[in-house]
């Protein structure tokens, strides 16, 4: 296995988008979070939120019918479209073409949203970040991953990623498997974790930021709405991955002497983006 490349502070100034003063939320990106279900609708809010916090200039959720008031209350910037179905999604339908789509927290494995997800692959031509419940509806379809663009971002924690690669015997072997899925199906590998790792093709790349506060529900929902916010606005597929690995773990390093590990949240991660992207610049 080849030495990792570290996610640091000067590599990720290299490739850091400058705002333009003259910008507008037109051009900021407009992003779509695929993402909730009935008990879940949290998943979508917080990747919604951390999207939008990303600096995206427009961010629409598509969500289940249960998940309308949810998210127009809780969150006005956003705006919110419905599945037909109440529950869980059966059909999705965009009446845009966005910049960046992020799909699957907390979308369950209903044997309807895995048609929907299937039909949504078929037709969508937009950069996309799979999670959660879309990685292990995929991996038990893997042949569906042919549909998706190339360099699509897929962010698995351990389990998702064993569903979608198959156990391993030790680390090399997990990088080895990780490494030939990635060359297989062209797709940027996000292996969350402690720490985490990207992997593009052969190449390895492993974060310097985040602790264990990061250890907490909705953490990974809402790394997948800030990597959709990022390639949004235009960040290639491999350094959205990378910014938005350092940026999640450096939420966690600002607020830990403020919060402990304990009262950390995933909105605290949220709440403490602006002060990592400060923290660049
Ligand atoms: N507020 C909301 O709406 C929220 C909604 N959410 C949504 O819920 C859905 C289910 O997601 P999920 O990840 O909880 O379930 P699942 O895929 O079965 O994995 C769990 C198992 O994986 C393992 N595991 C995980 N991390 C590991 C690690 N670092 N290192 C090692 N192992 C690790 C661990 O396995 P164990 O060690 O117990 O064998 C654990 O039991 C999904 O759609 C998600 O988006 C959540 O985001 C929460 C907030
Ligand atoms: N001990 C830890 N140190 C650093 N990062 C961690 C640690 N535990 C979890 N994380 C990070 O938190 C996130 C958890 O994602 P995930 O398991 O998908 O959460 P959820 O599905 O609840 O949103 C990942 O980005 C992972 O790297
Ligand atoms: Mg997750």
């Amino acid at each position: 296995m080849k030495d990792p490349f570290l996610i640091t502070k000067e590599e990720v100034l290299k490739f850091l988008q400058p705002v333009n003063p003259i910008t507008h939320k037109g051009l900021q990106g407009h992003a779509v979070i695929i993402a909730g279900s009935y008990g879940k609708v949290g998943a979508a809010v917080l990747a919604s939120k951390s999207c939008l916090k990303s600096g995206c200039g427009l961010v629409t959720v598509f969500v289940p019918k249960c998940g309308y008031q949810i998210l127009q209350i809780s969150i006005p910037e956003v705006m919110v479209i419905t599945d037909e179905n109440t529950n869980f999604l059966t059909s999705i339908h965009l009446p845009l073409v966005p910049q960046a789509i992020g799909i699957g927290p907390g979308i369950g494995v209903e044997l309807g949203t895995q048609k929907a997800l299937f039909e949504f692959l078929r037709v969508n031509k937009s950069p996309l970040v799979l999670d959660a419940d879309a990685l292990n509806i995929m991996a038990e379809n893997l042949t569906w991953l042919e549909l998706v663009p190339e360099n699509t971002i897929l962010t698995p924690h351990p389990k998702e990623l064993e569903r979608l690669i198959g156990k391993w015997n030790s680390e090399s072997e997990k990088f080895q498997k990780t490494i030939a899925f990635s060359e297989k199906y062209k797709v940027i590998m996000v292996m969350k974790g402690a720490p985490t790792y990207i992997i593009i093709k052969t190449e390895i790349y492993e974060n310097t930021t985040g602790n264990a506060a990061l250890a907490t529900a909705g953490s990974g929902d809402t790394l997948t709405g800030i990597i959709t916010g990022l390639l949004a606005q235009g960040y290639e597929p491999k350094y959205a991955a990378k910014l938005g690995v350092f940026l999640h773990g450096l939420t966690a390093d600002i607020a830990l002497p403020k919060t402990g590990y304990e009262s950390f949240t995933a909105s605290t991660i949220i709440k403490y983006l602006g002060k990592a992207f400060l923290s660049l610049v």
